[in-house]
Protein backbone atom coordinates (compact mmCIF):
# COMPACT_ATOMS: atom_id res chain seq x y z
CA UNK A 1 0.00 0.00 0.00
CA UNK A 2 1.29 3.23 -1.00
CA UNK A 3 -0.28 6.32 -0.73
CA UNK A 4 2.27 8.54 -2.13
CA UNK A 5 1.86 9.04 -5.90
CA UNK A 6 4.01 6.87 -7.88
CA UNK A 7 4.82 7.51 -11.85
CA UNK A 8 3.10 5.73 -14.21
CA UNK A 9 5.64 4.11 -16.81
CA UNK A 10 2.98 4.68 -19.19
CA UNK A 11 2.69 7.87 -19.55
CA UNK A 12 5.87 9.05 -17.30
CA UNK A 13 7.45 11.78 -19.27
CA UNK A 14 10.91 11.46 -20.16
CA UNK A 15 12.24 13.65 -17.83
CA UNK A 16 11.97 12.88 -14.42
CA UNK A 17 12.69 16.22 -13.14
CA UNK A 18 9.18 16.70 -12.19
CA UNK A 19 8.75 17.47 -8.41
CA UNK A 20 6.07 14.72 -7.49
CA UNK A 21 4.52 15.12 -4.79
CA UNK A 22 4.11 19.09 -5.49
CA UNK A 23 5.88 20.83 -2.75
CA UNK A 24 3.82 22.66 -0.27
CA UNK A 25 3.45 26.54 -1.34
CA UNK A 26 1.88 27.24 1.91
CA UNK A 27 1.90 25.70 5.19
CA UNK A 28 -1.80 25.16 5.56
CA UNK A 29 -3.34 24.52 8.99
CA UNK A 30 -5.94 21.37 8.98
CA UNK A 31 -8.47 20.30 11.39
CA UNK A 32 -9.72 16.79 11.03
CA UNK A 33 -13.29 15.93 13.30
CA UNK A 34 -13.29 11.92 13.85
CA UNK A 35 -16.86 10.57 14.56
CA UNK A 36 -16.86 6.45 15.23
CA UNK A 37 -19.00 5.93 11.90
CA UNK A 38 -22.24 4.66 10.72
CA UNK A 39 -23.52 2.24 7.68
CA UNK A 40 -23.43 3.21 4.63
CA UNK A 41 -27.15 2.39 4.41
CA UNK A 42 -29.61 1.03 6.48
CA UNK A 43 -29.76 -2.06 5.28
CA UNK A 44 -28.19 -5.79 6.52
CA UNK A 45 -25.17 -5.94 3.70
CA UNK A 46 -24.09 -2.92 4.52
CA UNK A 47 -24.24 -3.21 8.56
CA UNK A 48 -22.64 -5.91 8.22
CA UNK A 49 -19.51 -4.06 6.66
CA UNK A 50 -19.56 -1.83 9.03
CA UNK A 51 -19.53 -4.35 12.01
CA UNK A 52 -17.17 -6.07 10.22
CA UNK A 53 -14.67 -3.47 10.47
CA UNK A 54 -16.11 -2.27 13.76
CA UNK A 55 -16.59 -5.23 15.84
CA UNK A 56 -12.77 -6.50 14.13
CA UNK A 57 -10.88 -3.50 16.40
CA UNK A 58 -8.72 -4.59 19.16
CA UNK A 59 -9.39 -1.54 21.14
CA UNK A 60 -12.98 -2.52 21.02
CA UNK A 61 -13.19 -6.00 21.50
CA UNK A 62 -9.93 -7.43 23.46
CA UNK A 63 -10.69 -11.06 23.00
CA UNK A 64 -7.97 -13.01 21.50
CA UNK A 65 -8.51 -12.63 17.72
CA UNK A 66 -8.37 -16.85 17.40
CA UNK A 67 -11.43 -16.90 20.27
CA UNK A 68 -13.42 -14.13 18.63
CA UNK A 69 -12.99 -14.56 15.13
CA UNK A 70 -15.83 -17.15 14.92
CA UNK A 71 -18.01 -15.72 17.32
CA UNK A 72 -17.76 -12.57 14.75
CA UNK A 73 -18.54 -14.30 11.83
CA UNK A 74 -21.03 -16.74 13.44
CA UNK A 75 -24.06 -15.80 15.66
CA UNK A 76 -22.95 -12.20 15.52
CA UNK A 77 -22.74 -10.82 11.60
CA UNK A 78 -25.26 -13.31 10.97
CA UNK A 79 -27.51 -12.32 13.14
CA UNK A 80 -27.20 -8.71 14.34
CA UNK A 81 -27.50 -7.11 10.66
CA UNK A 82 -30.94 -7.72 10.19
CA UNK A 83 -31.71 -7.44 13.66
CA UNK A 84 -30.46 -3.64 13.48
CA UNK A 85 -31.92 -2.84 9.83
CA UNK A 86 -35.28 -1.97 11.12
CA UNK A 87 -33.56 0.10 13.90
CA UNK A 88 -31.80 2.24 11.61
CA UNK A 89 -34.45 2.45 8.94
CA UNK A 90 -36.27 4.09 12.03
CA UNK A 91 -34.00 6.90 12.49
CA UNK A 92 -32.61 7.64 9.28
CA UNK A 93 -32.83 11.21 8.09
CA UNK A 94 -33.41 12.30 4.37
CA UNK A 95 -29.41 13.01 4.30
CA UNK A 96 -28.15 9.99 5.31
CA UNK A 97 -27.72 8.18 8.98
CA UNK A 98 -27.95 11.22 11.67
CA UNK A 99 -24.38 10.61 13.10
CA UNK A 100 -23.07 11.11 9.81
CA UNK A 101 -25.25 14.04 8.89
CA UNK A 102 -24.80 15.58 12.00
CA UNK A 103 -20.84 15.30 12.04
CA UNK A 104 -20.72 16.49 8.56
CA UNK A 105 -22.69 19.85 9.80
CA UNK A 106 -20.39 20.14 12.64
CA UNK A 107 -18.02 20.26 9.71
CA UNK A 108 -19.62 22.57 7.93
CA UNK A 109 -20.33 25.00 11.05
CA UNK A 110 -16.99 25.04 11.90
CA UNK A 111 -15.27 25.86 7.91
CA UNK A 112 -18.02 29.31 8.74
CA UNK A 113 -16.96 30.38 12.05
CA UNK A 114 -13.39 30.27 11.16
CA UNK A 115 -13.98 32.11 8.21
CA UNK A 116 -16.12 34.76 9.98
CA UNK A 117 -13.02 34.92 12.42
CA UNK A 118 -10.54 35.61 9.56
CA UNK A 119 -8.44 32.27 10.30
CA UNK A 120 -7.17 29.94 7.36
CA UNK A 121 -8.21 26.42 8.60
CA UNK A 122 -9.14 23.89 6.55
CA UNK A 123 -11.74 21.16 8.18
CA UNK A 124 -12.40 17.55 7.20
CA UNK A 125 -14.82 14.83 8.34
CA UNK A 126 -13.16 11.74 9.01
CA UNK A 127 -15.26 8.25 10.14
CA UNK A 128 -13.23 5.78 12.17
CA UNK A 129 -15.14 3.02 10.64
CA UNK A 130 -16.74 3.45 7.18
CA UNK A 131 -16.78 6.28 5.34
CA UNK A 132 -15.93 8.95 5.19
CA UNK A 133 -12.58 7.10 5.85
CA UNK A 134 -9.75 8.78 7.97
CA UNK A 135 -7.63 8.49 4.84
CA UNK A 136 -9.40 9.89 2.51
CA UNK A 137 -9.75 12.94 4.81
CA UNK A 138 -6.13 13.22 5.67
CA UNK A 139 -4.97 12.75 2.27
CA UNK A 140 -7.34 15.43 1.31
CA UNK A 141 -6.72 17.91 4.01
CA UNK A 142 -2.57 17.04 2.85
CA UNK A 143 -3.54 17.57 -0.86
CA UNK A 144 -5.06 21.20 0.10
CA UNK A 145 -1.27 21.99 1.86
CA UNK A 146 -2.25 21.10 5.38
CA UNK A 147 1.69 20.62 7.07
CA UNK A 148 -0.10 20.51 10.32
CA UNK A 149 -3.06 18.42 11.41
CA UNK A 150 -5.38 18.84 14.69
CA UNK A 151 -7.15 15.92 15.29
CA UNK A 152 -10.15 16.27 17.16
CA UNK A 153 -11.68 12.64 18.25
CA UNK A 154 -15.52 13.73 18.99
CA UNK A 155 -16.08 12.43 22.34
CA UNK A 156 -15.40 14.36 25.78
CA UNK A 157 -14.41 11.49 27.35
CA UNK A 158 -11.01 9.10 26.60
CA UNK A 159 -11.50 5.90 26.34
CA UNK A 160 -9.19 3.22 24.66
CA UNK A 161 -12.10 2.25 22.48
CA UNK A 162 -12.73 5.39 20.83
CA UNK A 163 -10.24 7.81 21.42
CA UNK A 164 -6.80 5.80 21.61
CA UNK A 165 -7.82 4.07 18.40
CA UNK A 166 -8.23 7.54 16.27
CA UNK A 167 -5.07 7.86 17.44
CA UNK A 168 -3.68 4.44 16.22
CA UNK A 169 -5.83 4.78 12.62
CA UNK A 170 -4.50 8.49 11.97
CA UNK A 171 -0.60 7.24 12.93
CA UNK A 172 -1.13 4.22 10.65
CA UNK A 173 -1.84 6.58 7.80
CA UNK A 174 0.58 8.70 9.01
CA UNK A 175 3.27 5.88 8.81
CA UNK A 176 2.48 5.43 5.15
CA UNK A 177 3.53 9.41 4.17
CA UNK A 178 6.96 10.43 3.11
CA UNK A 179 6.31 13.75 4.03
CA UNK A 180 4.12 13.79 7.46
CA UNK A 181 2.35 16.80 8.64
CA UNK A 182 3.10 17.73 11.98
CA UNK A 183 0.40 16.17 14.13
CA UNK A 184 -1.70 17.18 17.27
CA UNK A 185 -4.53 15.36 18.99
CA UNK A 186 -7.08 16.02 21.87
CA UNK A 187 -7.58 13.72 24.52
CA UNK A 188 -10.58 14.71 26.13
CA UNK A 189 -12.36 17.54 26.79
CA UNK A 190 -15.03 16.27 29.20
CA UNK A 191 -15.15 19.30 31.94
CA UNK A 192 -14.27 22.52 29.12
CA UNK A 193 -16.69 24.92 29.28
CA UNK A 194 -16.70 24.78 25.38
CA UNK A 195 -18.81 21.91 25.89
CA UNK A 196 -20.55 21.36 29.58
CA UNK A 197 -21.94 25.69 28.64
CA UNK A 198 -23.55 24.85 25.73
CA UNK A 199 -24.90 21.18 27.22
CA UNK A 200 -25.85 23.14 30.02
CA UNK A 201 -27.46 25.84 28.60
CA UNK A 202 -29.91 23.77 25.90
CA UNK A 203 -31.07 21.28 29.47
CA UNK A 204 -31.96 24.51 31.00
CA UNK A 205 -33.70 26.30 27.73
CA UNK A 206 -35.76 23.22 27.48
CA UNK A 207 -36.73 22.94 31.29
CA UNK A 208 -37.44 27.12 30.63
CA UNK A 209 -39.45 26.34 27.89
CA UNK A 210 -41.36 22.84 29.75
CA UNK A 211 -40.88 22.68 32.60
CA UNK A 212 -38.49 20.15 35.39
CA UNK A 213 -38.62 16.73 35.55
CA UNK A 214 -38.55 14.91 39.17
CA UNK A 215 -35.22 13.22 37.63
CA UNK A 216 -32.46 14.03 34.91
CA UNK A 217 -30.52 11.05 33.68
CA UNK A 218 -27.27 11.28 32.66
CA UNK A 219 -27.13 8.24 30.25
CA UNK A 220 -23.25 7.78 29.26
CA UNK A 221 -22.28 4.37 26.74
CA UNK A 222 -21.01 1.49 28.48
CA UNK A 223 -18.13 0.11 28.68
CA UNK A 224 -17.13 -3.77 29.82
CA UNK A 225 -15.74 -3.22 33.37
CA UNK A 226 -12.40 -5.14 32.76
CA UNK A 227 -11.51 -1.89 30.60
CA UNK A 228 -11.72 0.72 33.30
CA UNK A 229 -10.32 -2.47 36.12
CA UNK A 230 -7.08 -2.15 33.48
CA UNK A 231 -7.00 1.10 33.69
CA UNK A 232 -9.10 2.95 31.05
CA UNK A 233 -10.27 6.48 32.84
CA UNK A 234 -13.43 6.16 30.50
CA UNK A 235 -15.31 6.30 34.10
CA UNK A 236 -14.25 8.50 35.74
CA UNK A 237 -13.95 10.73 32.59
CA UNK A 238 -17.79 10.58 32.42
CA UNK A 239 -18.57 11.03 36.37
CA UNK A 240 -16.49 14.12 35.81
CA UNK A 241 -18.26 15.01 33.06
CA UNK A 242 -21.74 13.96 34.64
CA UNK A 243 -20.60 16.66 38.28
CA UNK A 244 -19.48 19.21 36.01
CA UNK A 245 -22.91 19.57 34.43
CA UNK A 246 -24.85 18.69 37.99
CA UNK A 247 -23.01 22.06 39.05
CA UNK A 248 -23.57 24.32 35.78
CA UNK A 249 -27.29 23.12 36.93
CA UNK A 250 -27.46 23.85 40.29
CA UNK A 251 -28.63 20.28 40.99
CA UNK A 252 -28.34 18.85 43.91
CA UNK A 253 -27.19 14.82 44.41
CA UNK A 254 -30.67 13.36 44.71
CA UNK A 255 -32.28 15.40 41.42
CA UNK A 256 -29.98 13.48 38.74
CA UNK A 257 -28.90 10.02 38.11
CA UNK A 258 -25.66 8.35 36.19
CA UNK A 259 -26.14 5.30 34.09
CA UNK A 260 -24.67 3.42 31.47
CA UNK A 261 -26.46 1.99 28.37
CA UNK A 262 -25.98 0.01 25.55
CA UNK A 263 -23.83 -2.50 26.41
CA UNK A 264 -22.94 -4.98 24.08
CA UNK A 265 -22.25 -8.89 24.98
CA UNK A 266 -22.45 -10.84 28.19
CA UNK A 267 -19.83 -9.48 30.21
CA UNK A 268 -20.02 -7.10 32.77
CA UNK A 269 -20.09 -3.37 31.77
CA UNK A 270 -20.16 -0.41 33.35
CA UNK A 271 -22.78 -0.06 36.27
CA UNK A 272 -25.73 1.09 36.60
CA UNK A 273 -26.76 0.00 33.18
CA UNK A 274 -29.58 2.86 32.07
CA UNK A 275 -32.73 0.39 30.88
CA UNK A 276 -32.93 -1.10 34.39
CA UNK A 277 -32.61 1.65 36.12
CA UNK A 278 -35.08 3.55 34.49
CA UNK A 279 -37.07 0.99 35.29
CA UNK A 280 -36.65 0.68 38.74
CA UNK A 281 -36.91 4.42 39.37
CA UNK A 282 -40.88 4.08 37.71
CA UNK A 283 -41.47 1.10 39.77
CA UNK A 284 -40.31 3.29 42.68
CA UNK A 285 -43.29 6.04 42.02
CA UNK A 286 -40.74 8.58 39.84
CA UNK A 287 -43.22 9.37 37.12
CA UNK A 288 -41.43 12.13 35.17
CA UNK A 289 -37.46 11.95 33.54
CA UNK A 290 -35.50 13.75 31.29
CA UNK A 291 -32.66 11.75 30.02
CA UNK A 292 -29.54 13.37 28.33
CA UNK A 293 -26.52 11.66 26.76
CA UNK A 294 -23.46 14.04 27.48
CA UNK A 295 -20.98 11.35 25.94
CA UNK A 296 -22.69 11.82 22.78
CA UNK A 297 -22.18 15.00 20.47
CA UNK A 298 -24.12 14.05 17.10
CA UNK A 299 -27.33 11.60 17.82
CA UNK A 300 -26.71 8.41 16.76
CA UNK A 301 -28.69 4.80 16.95
CA UNK A 302 -27.80 4.56 20.69
CA UNK A 303 -29.57 7.80 21.57
CA UNK A 304 -32.48 8.12 18.90
CA UNK A 305 -33.83 4.01 19.15
CA UNK A 306 -31.97 2.96 22.03
CA UNK A 307 -32.75 5.63 24.44
CA UNK A 308 -35.10 7.91 23.10
CA UNK A 309 -37.49 5.19 21.58
CA UNK A 310 -36.80 1.83 23.45
CA UNK A 311 -35.87 3.19 27.33
CA UNK A 312 -38.17 5.27 27.05
CA UNK A 313 -41.22 2.57 26.33
CA UNK A 314 -39.32 0.61 29.15
CA UNK A 315 -40.23 3.29 31.46
CA UNK A 316 -43.88 3.82 30.73
CA UNK A 317 -44.57 0.08 30.52
CA UNK A 318 -42.98 0.30 34.32
CA UNK A 319 -45.41 2.78 35.24
CA UNK A 320 -43.86 6.26 34.16
CA UNK A 321 -45.49 8.73 32.92
CA UNK A 322 -43.04 11.40 31.03
CA UNK A 323 -40.18 10.59 29.44
CA UNK A 324 -38.09 12.73 27.27
CA UNK A 325 -34.90 13.05 26.10
CA UNK A 326 -32.96 15.74 25.73
CA UNK A 327 -31.25 15.49 21.77
CA UNK A 328 -27.37 16.05 21.72
CA UNK A 329 -25.23 18.94 20.84
CA UNK A 330 -24.94 18.06 17.12
CA UNK A 331 -25.08 21.49 15.09
CA UNK A 332 -26.79 23.79 18.05
CA UNK A 333 -24.90 27.41 17.35
CA UNK A 334 -23.45 27.44 20.76
CA UNK A 335 -22.04 24.16 20.64
CA UNK A 336 -20.62 24.93 17.08
CA UNK A 337 -19.03 28.20 18.45
CA UNK A 338 -17.59 26.71 21.54
CA UNK A 339 -15.86 23.72 19.86
CA UNK A 340 -14.04 26.64 17.48
CA UNK A 341 -12.79 27.88 20.98
CA UNK A 342 -12.00 24.36 21.88
CA UNK A 343 -9.92 23.69 18.84
CA UNK A 344 -8.33 27.38 18.38
CA UNK A 345 -7.25 26.78 21.76
CA UNK A 346 -5.22 23.96 20.76
CA UNK A 347 -4.15 25.25 17.55
CA UNK A 348 -1.63 27.79 19.03
CA UNK A 349 1.53 28.54 17.67
CA UNK A 350 0.09 27.36 14.27
CA UNK A 351 -0.07 29.54 11.18
CA UNK A 352 -3.86 30.19 10.97
CA UNK A 353 -3.59 33.34 10.89
CA UNK A 354 -3.33 35.37 7.09
CA UNK A 355 0.31 36.48 6.07
C1 LIG B 1 -19.67 7.55 22.89
C2 LIG B 1 -18.71 6.69 23.06
C3 LIG B 1 -18.70 5.25 22.73
C4 LIG B 1 -18.03 4.27 23.43
C5 LIG B 1 -17.18 4.46 24.67
C6 LIG B 1 -18.29 3.04 22.77
C7 LIG B 1 -17.80 1.80 23.17
C8 LIG B 1 -18.18 0.58 22.62
N1 LIG B 1 -19.17 0.33 21.70
C9 LIG B 1 -19.27 -1.01 21.43
C10 LIG B 1 -20.14 -1.65 20.53
C11 LIG B 1 -21.07 -0.99 19.70
N2 LIG B 1 -21.36 0.35 19.66
C12 LIG B 1 -22.27 0.59 18.66
C13 LIG B 1 -22.76 1.80 18.27
C14 LIG B 1 -22.27 3.05 18.68
N3 LIG B 1 -21.32 3.27 19.66
C15 LIG B 1 -21.07 4.62 19.77
C16 LIG B 1 -20.19 5.25 20.66
C17 LIG B 1 -19.38 4.60 21.61
N4 LIG B 1 -19.09 3.28 21.68
C18 LIG B 1 -21.89 5.27 18.79
C19 LIG B 1 -21.87 6.76 18.53
C20 LIG B 1 -22.64 4.31 18.13
C21 LIG B 1 -23.71 4.56 17.07
C22 LIG B 1 -23.33 4.30 15.65
C23 LIG B 1 -24.45 4.68 14.67
O1 LIG B 1 -24.37 4.18 13.55
O2 LIG B 1 -25.37 5.43 14.96
C24 LIG B 1 -22.58 -0.64 18.01
C25 LIG B 1 -23.47 -0.79 16.77
C26 LIG B 1 -24.89 -0.89 17.09
C27 LIG B 1 -25.18 -2.19 17.76
O3 LIG B 1 -24.86 -3.24 17.20
O4 LIG B 1 -25.70 -2.15 18.88
C28 LIG B 1 -21.87 -1.65 18.65
C29 LIG B 1 -21.83 -3.11 18.32
C30 LIG B 1 -18.26 -1.65 22.21
C31 LIG B 1 -18.01 -3.14 22.19
C32 LIG B 1 -17.60 -0.67 22.95
C33 LIG B 1 -16.48 -0.75 23.92
C34 LIG B 1 -15.67 -1.74 24.10
FE1 LIG C 1 -20.56 1.78 20.97
FE1 LIG D 1 -27.17 -0.20 21.24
Amino acid sequence: MRFWPQPKRASAPATRFVPWPKPFTTARVGVLLVNLGTPDEPTAPAIKRYLREFLSDPRVIEIPKLLWWPILNGPILLARPRKLAPRYQSIWMKEGSPLLVYTQRQTEGLRKIFAQRGLEVEVETGMRYGNPSIKDAMLSLRDRGCEHILVVPLYPQYASSTTATVVDAVTQVAARLRDQPAMRFIKRFHTHASFIQPLGDKIAAFWAQHGRPQKLVMSFHGLPQQCVNMGDPYCRDSYETARALATHLGLSDDQYLVTFQSRFGPAKWLEPYTEPTLERLAKEGVTEVDVVCPGFLADCLETLEEISIEVGETFKHAGGKQFRYISALNDDPAWLSGLADLVQEHLQGWPIRPE
